[in-house]
C-alpha cells in the first residue's frame, strides 16, 4: 500500500478500531485525526469545542488532515471530515476513500456502549438516537461523494478489514 488510505463515516461506524487493524494487517502506519488533534492541543475536543466552538474545530481538523497525509498510511477521521469540500476533494485526490456504512441502529448501540464523552460531545444536543438519524441523513451523501469505495460496518472488524482489502485489491487489477 503506497496511497493513504481514509476511512470516512459516521461517529461509531468503526473509523478508529477498523483502521487500527488495517493498518496492522497491512504493516502500515496509523493515525487517527482526532487523536492527534487532541494530543497537538493538549485539551480533548469536548473541552475545544467548549472554549472555542465547532468551526474552530473544524478548521483544526482540516490542517490535521493535511498535516497526517502520507504515503503507507491507514488514517481513521473525525465523522465530520465530510463537511468541508476541500477535504473531500482532497482526500480523494491524495488516496483512496472508504465510506464504513452501517445503519442507524448499529451506530446508536455502539455509541450508547462506549460514549466517549470527551471525544465526541454533542452535535444538536438532542438525545443519542435522534440526533445519529438526523446527522447521517444529512451526511450520507456526503460520505458517499468523498467515496471510491462503500463497506458494510455492520459486521466484526476483521470482516470489514477483508471487505477494504479486497476492494483495494480489486481496483488494482481492474
Ligand atoms: N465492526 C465493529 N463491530 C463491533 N463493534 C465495533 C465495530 N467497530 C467499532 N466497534 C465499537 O464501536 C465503538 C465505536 O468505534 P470507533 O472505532 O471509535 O468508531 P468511530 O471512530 O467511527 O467513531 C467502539 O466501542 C468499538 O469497539
Ligand atoms: O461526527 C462528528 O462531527 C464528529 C465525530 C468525532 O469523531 P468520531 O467519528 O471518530 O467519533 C469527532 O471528530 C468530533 O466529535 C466530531
Ligand atoms: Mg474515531
Amino acid at each position: 500500500m503506497t496511497q493513504p488510505i481514509f476511512l470516512v463515516g459516521p461517529r461509531g461506524c468503526g473509523k478508529t478500531t477498523v483502521g487500527l487493524e488495517l493498518a496492522r494487517v497491512s504493516q502500515s502506519q496509523f493515525v487517527d485525526t482526532d487523536h492527534w488533534l487532541q494530543t497537538e492541543a493538549g485539551e480533548t475536543i469536548a473541552q475545544l469545542v467548549e472554549k472555542e466552538g465547532w468551526a474552530r474545530f473544524r478548521a483544526r481538523e482540516t490542517a490535521t488532515l493535511m498535516a497526517v497525509t502520507a504515503p503507507g498510511t491507514v488514517i481513521a477521521t473525525g465523522g465530520g471530515i465530510v463537511l468541508a469540500e476541500q477535504n473531500r476533494s482532497f482526500m480523494r485526490e491524495k488516496g483512496t476513500v472508504i465510506y464504513l456504512c452501517a445503519p442507524v441502529s448499529t451506530l446508536v448501540a455502539r455509541l450508547e456502549a462506549s460514549p466517549e464523552e470527551g471525544q465526541r460531545p454533542t452535535l444538536t444536543g438532542k438525545p443519542v438516537s435522534e440526533e445519529v438519524s438526523e446527522i447521517l441523513a444529512e451526511r450520507d451523501a456526503l460520505y458517499r461523494e468523498a467515496a471510491h469505495h462503500v463497506v458494510n460496518a455492520s459486521q466484526a472488524p476483521e470482516e470489514v478489514v477483508n471487505q477494504i482489502v479486497t476492494a483495494l485489491r480489486l481496483a488494482c487489477v481492474s
